[in-house]
């Protein structure tokens, strides 16, 4: 029986558009977002490729960040007018539609049903209306993503948007070293060296779920997850691997892990250009980015540190107190983001009091590659998100390495060690960072000793590549291009 991708390409005639369709499928939160709709964007002005004509390209959210994109967009089932101009958007219901997880087993496996039947009514709409899928294109691990590209015979594409080091950490776990990192997973200071990866990583820089000792159910949900990917990705001819990365950060995983897949490396995907706006999920008030950008631009060069910790991660009231401590030793200026759903407790005495002092500003919400991109901004104290972590590197600031939790860790152990692009703070027992261990880092990056030095050439080298891989016609666009062209070639 012809697959669903095999009778789309046989029917493509009169109003049928006849070249790739790329459906990136990612979870509704800013880090995803952001990385998936760049590359999007990049893919559709890959036009003509490979002669086969335009590339589409349509980003598929939860239906809870569809609204908040297009909040007036009504009926989601038949929005056909979501768009920015380049990339269009199909909102796809997860069963619960209001940004909740599901809370146990069954609940999980009801709404991965419901994930896949709306995909697959959003790829039936998309031929309906002349654009047949031929690729989806699945951001890190998002099994109903995978059974609709099994159910409809149309080749997946797995886009890792985290670094090539942690998809070999990931690769190889479920590739015979998952018991002994199990077995060594309350030893921080284990070594362990993975095929192709020029130096070992300690058990403290793995990402965070694959040695978690605290029995950890979104650690387990999430393995298991991973698993059927990396089972997927072996045993049914799936192979392409698309990577936030470029290969000066990471040229020992990236080889490594082209020994055992097809890997793209598309990085840096960062988009902060007028070319590829920005979308906020996160309420960001224009009177804000006002004061806060007026307030910047009253410091000093390279004076201000920089503190945010994503778009998940929340503060505890200890933590906060440890902060906001810290900003008081510190002494300089900062700009310190506190989102409103970001704290696990009421912190409000702890903001209250700095805002009082006047040493810096609070914001909920900035746009963050803009701030890091000031001239005024010398030091970005961070969680190590990739985003985060790539937007540091791309605009030149050196990092207080301060990770918590899923690929954190290794992102820290790439900044510090990997590339000397910043220094790590290490967390109490209590898992606490503490204010002391904010300002010896502090001071470590922005005061004149010969780690400052040597940290800030560092940095300006790596700003400098990252450059030169986003540059038009470079390498992350060359990858790309290949990318698309194998993309074809398995199409029917
Ligand atoms: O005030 C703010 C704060 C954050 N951001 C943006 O929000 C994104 C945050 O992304 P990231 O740094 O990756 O952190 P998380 O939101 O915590 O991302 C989750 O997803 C990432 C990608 O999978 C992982 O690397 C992280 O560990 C995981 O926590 C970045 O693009 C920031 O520029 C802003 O624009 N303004």
């Amino acid at each position: 029986m012809a697959t669903d991708a095999q009778h789309q390409r046989h029917s493509r005639n009169g109003g049928v558009h006849t070249g790739h369709h790329f459906l990136i499928v990612a979870y509704g939160i800013q880090s995803h977002l952001n990385p998936c709709r760049v590359l999007a964007h990049r893919l559709a002005r890959l036009h003509g490729v490979d002669g086969s004509g335009a590339v589409l390209a349509t980003v598929s959210l939860p239906v809870s960040a569809h609204r908040r994109m297009f909040p007036s967009s009504g009926d989601v089932d038949n929005d056909d007018k979501a768009t920015d101009g380049v990339v269009s958007y199909a909102p796809y219901s997860d069963g619960l539609d209001d940004g909740s997880m599901a809370r146990d087993g069954e609940a999980r496996a009801r709404s991965r049903q419901a994930t896949f039947e709306s995909l697959s009514a959003v790829v039936a709409t998309l031929a309906a209306r002349g654009r047949p899928v031929t690729c989806v294109v699945c951001s890190m691990v998002l099994p109903a993503a995978l059974d609709v590209a099994r159910e409809h015979g149309i080749p997946l594409a797995v886009y890792w948007i985290q670094p090539a080091t942690v998809l070999a950490a990931y690769y190889h776990y479920f590739h015979g070293h998952g018991d002994l990192l199990a077995s060594h997973a309350a030893d921080p200071a284990y070594e362990v060296s993975l095929p192709g990866l020029h130096r070992p990583l300690r058990i403290r820089d793995f990402p965070s779920f694959l040695v978690d000792t605290t029995g950890s159910e979104l650690a387990k949900v999430f393995n298991e997850a991973a698993r059927e990917l990396f089972e997927h990705l072996g045993d049914h001819g799936c192979t392409k691997v698309l990577v936030n990365t470029f290969d000066e950060l990471e040229p020992a995983a990236l080889a490594a892990m082209k020994e055992h897949l097809d890997v793209f490396a598309v990085g840096p995907v960062i988009g902060s250009s007028s070319a590829e706006p920005r979308i906020h999920l996160f309420n960001h008030a224009g009177a804000d980015e006002k004061r806060y950008m007026e307030w910047l631009g009253a410091q000093a060069a390279r004076s201000v540190l920089y503190v945010s910790f994503g778009s998940i991660w929340t503060y505890s009231k200890k933590q906060m107190e440890e902060i906001a401590n810290g900003l008081r030793r510190c002494g300089r200026p900062y700009l310190l983001v506190v989102r409103n759903d970001g704290r696990q407790e009421d912190v409000s005495r702890s903001l209250d009091d700095l805002v009082l002092e006047g040493q810096g500003m609070v914001v909920e919400w900035c746009d963050q590659p803009k701030v890091l991109s000031h001239a005024s901004v010398g030091c970005f104290v961070t969680h190590c998100g990739w985003n985060s972590t790539l937007e540091a590197m791309a605009l030149g600031v050196p990092v207080v390495a301060a990770p918590s939790l899923f690929d954190q860790p290794t992102n820290a152990f790439l900044i510090e060690e990997e590339w000397a692009a910043g220094v790590r703070g290490e967390r109490n027992s209590e898992g606490v960072f503490t204010g002391e261990e904010l300002a010896r880092c502090v001071e470590l990056l922005m005061g004149h000793g010969p780690r400052a030095i040597e940290i800030r050439e560092r940095v300006d080298a790596l700003k400098g590549m990252t450059r030169e891989a986003a540059a038009s016609g470079g390498p992350a666009e060359r990858s790309l291009r290949s990318f698309v062209m194998a993309a074809g070639s398995i199409v029917g």
